[in-house]
């Protein structure tokens, strides 16, 4: 039988916005739940906040006996392989074809070789319809068919809980009705625990055992289908109505607001109202008759069926039915605390670093995504990282030229351009450049990934995203800017030379003779020191803010923004405390 999911009190926020509050509810093993709810109610949010991709911040989840919300993200890691999930846009790897999206769960935790993992993934594109589709990338195939392919990789492994966001969504009404179907039969073959999001009325009249309804912050209704589909709950019937007029409004904000209908007690308008209120009774009438459920393909009862009478018969199972007191309660508006905020980010921030090195050595190292990183940094940084060393050189070398004729001590013009450069400019150019090209390309990647879900359909697939995405992202930042420093290090000391010496007339020897006189081997390791720490830094940022997206194109704007601004403050301020450290712990020579 599929596996368990128990949740009490579970109340989720976004900063003020409060999506739900105190929800309570157990998805029976093995049956089929609908859950419904006017759109923007939070029922993907629920859907992520089961699987622990959302934390909420109250109550409690219970899988398979292991609360989602307090458990190590190791061991959510572990159970989350027991789901399949089709997220709402299919959450396809846009780098994969479609047959290796649907391979990749079977490769990354089966034994199973190639053969066997073909035949296995051919036979569930065939389920889905997708057969001669397999080497199309995602991008070139349906938002349909995206959806179907999510679909074929959700079921891949024969998941004990199977979650569906929409699965109906952007398909023709006879594939919707053939997909319909397919979950009954693969619930029927499977006996596997499964949740239905969905706004498809014929859908949730006829596929679930078990139907729940978000609106207004909360749960309204929740219980068996008999139950369900012939309540005259207001909200219920006018959605499953699909009325026009009712409680249920354009949206969130205004439902049940001044603007809308006067309602009498069950919901229905009053004199003065706008819509006809013949029009909601007949729309509700039309829930009355109980309309028959699918049945498997195969003809034989599904196992869930007959437990699910059993739980009715015994009265195990009955209809919950939210206060309308609660209903009517004003949303709780929590004042976000700004300090609390910047301390969860920065702890967050923290936490990824850490993660990320903790990460490095596991196995396996993702070695190939490295290298292809690492070539991506370095190729769109080192020109502008040239092109600008050259100047930063010659600009150093003149004032430090002038400065030392000025006060009688040209002799140390060379150590000295030579020591700010190495010391100072490499390091702080190498990294702005790696930021503000690589980093910032870092994060958009990471962002669009992250509003895709495609990040959070690794989570679930069991593959932790730090190692595989983050871990090769940040040291190839690191790489790239121990490899552009030297790089920048030589240029700028190079362009010293010529305006020093050819420019302003210095002396060869003496610049050289001055440099080694004054510079020791730690005024050149401190350089390259810099550049590993900035560089991890500089990667750090990036996928944090690219992880961290807000959701659509705008979120991931204001990631590339405040990646490469708050990259730029961290440098300048840790350049300080290790130019501070240094000049302390490190005497210089001769001193
Ligand atoms: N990561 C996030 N950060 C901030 N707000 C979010 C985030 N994810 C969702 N929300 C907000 O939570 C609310 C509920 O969103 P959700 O996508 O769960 O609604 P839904 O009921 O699934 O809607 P639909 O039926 O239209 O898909 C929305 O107001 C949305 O803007």
């Amino acid at each position: 039988m599929g596996g368990t999911v128990e949740v009490t009190g579970l109340t989720k926020s976004f900063g003020s916005q409060n999506i739900w509050s105190d929800v309570t509810l157990t998805l029976p093993p093995g049956e089929i739940t609908a859950l419904l709810g006017p759109s923007g109610t939070g029922k993907s949010v629920f859907l992520k906040s089961l699987m622990g991709l959302l934390r909420p911040e109250a109550g409690v989840c219970l899988v398979n006996g292991v609360d989602m919300v307090t458990a190590k993200e190791s061991h959510r890691l572990e159970l989350r392989k027991k789901f399949g999930v089709l997220f709402q846009d299919g959450a396809l790897f846009g780098s994969m074809s479609v047959y290796d999206n649907v391979a990749f769960p079977l490769r990354a935790h089966t034994r199973k070789g190639e053969s066997e993992v073909r035949e296995i993934t051919m036979q569930k594109l065939d389920m889905v319809g997708l057969l001669g589709q397999e080497h199309k990338l995602p991008g070139e195939i349906s938002g349909g068919m995206r959806k179907r392919a999510g679909l074929a990789r959700s079921l891949v492994t024969d998941p004990e809980i199977i979650l569906c966001d929409e699965p109906d969504s952007g398909l023709d009404p006879v594939r919707t009705a053939n997909l319909a179907q397919l979950l009954l039969d693969v619930n029927a073959q499977t006996d596997a625990t499964m949740l239905v999001v969905t706004h498809n009325i014929e859908l949730a009249r006829t596929l679930p055992d078990n139907l729940g309804m978000l609106y207004r912050r909360q749960l309204v209704m929740y219980g068996p289908r008999e139950q369900f589909l012939l309540t005259d709950h207001p909200v219920v019937s006018q959605f499953m109505a699909g009325d026009p007029v009712g409680p249920i409004g354009m949206s969130e904000e205004v439902d049940h607001s001044s603007n809308a209908p006067l309602l009498d007690d069950y919901g229905y308008p009053v004199d003065g109202g706008s819509g006809a209120p013949s029009m909601v009774r007949a729309g509700a009438r039309a829930i009355e008759v109980l309309p028959r459920q699918l049945l498997p393909a195969s003809g034989r009862p599904r196992p869930a069926t007959e437990r699910h009478a059993r739980r009715v018969a015994s009265g195990d199972a009955s209809l919950y039915v939210a206060d309308d007191e609660e209903a009517d309660r004003p949303p709780a508006l929590t004042r976000p605390d700004p300090l609390a905020r910047a301390l969860d980010q920065t702890g967050a921030f923290f936490a990824l670093g850490l993660d990320t090195i903790r990460a490095t050595f596991r196995r396996p190292f993702a070695a190939r995504e490295l290298l292809d990183q690492f070539w991506f940094v370095t190729s769109v940084s080192w020109i502008p990282a040239m092109l600008i060393a050259i100047p930063f050189g010659a600009v150093i070398a003149l004032q430090l030229g002038t400065l030392t004729v000025q006060v009688g001590a040209q002799s140390f013009t060379g150590a000295a351009s030579v020591l700010a450069v190495v010391q100072q400019a490499a390091p702080i150019v190498t990294t702005l450049v790696i930021a503000g090209a690589g980093g910032a390309a870092i994060c958009a990647d990471l962002g669009s990934r992250t509003i895709r879900d495609e990040i959070d359909a690794m989570r679930v697939i069991g593959i932790d995203p730090v190692q595989r995405l983050v871990v090769p992202r940040v040291l190839a930042c690191v790489l790239a800017a121990v490899l552009l420093n030297g790089l920048v290090s030589v240029v700028g000391v190079l362009g010293g030379y010529f305006f020093n010496v050819v420019v302003q007339g210095g002396t060869p020897g003496a610049y050289l003779a001055s440099f080694t006189a004054l510079a020791q081997i730690p005024d050149l390791v401190v350089g390259e020191i810099k550049a590993v720490i900035f560089g991890f830094l500089a990667g750090v940022v990036a996928s944090y803010r690219g992880l961290n997206t807000r959701p659509g194109p705008k979120g991931v704007g204001e990631s590339v923004n405040q990646s490469v601004v708050v990259t730029f403050l961290l440098l300048f301020f840790v350049n300080f405390v290790v130019t501070t450290l240094y000049l302390q712990l490190v005497p210089g020579k001769g001193a």
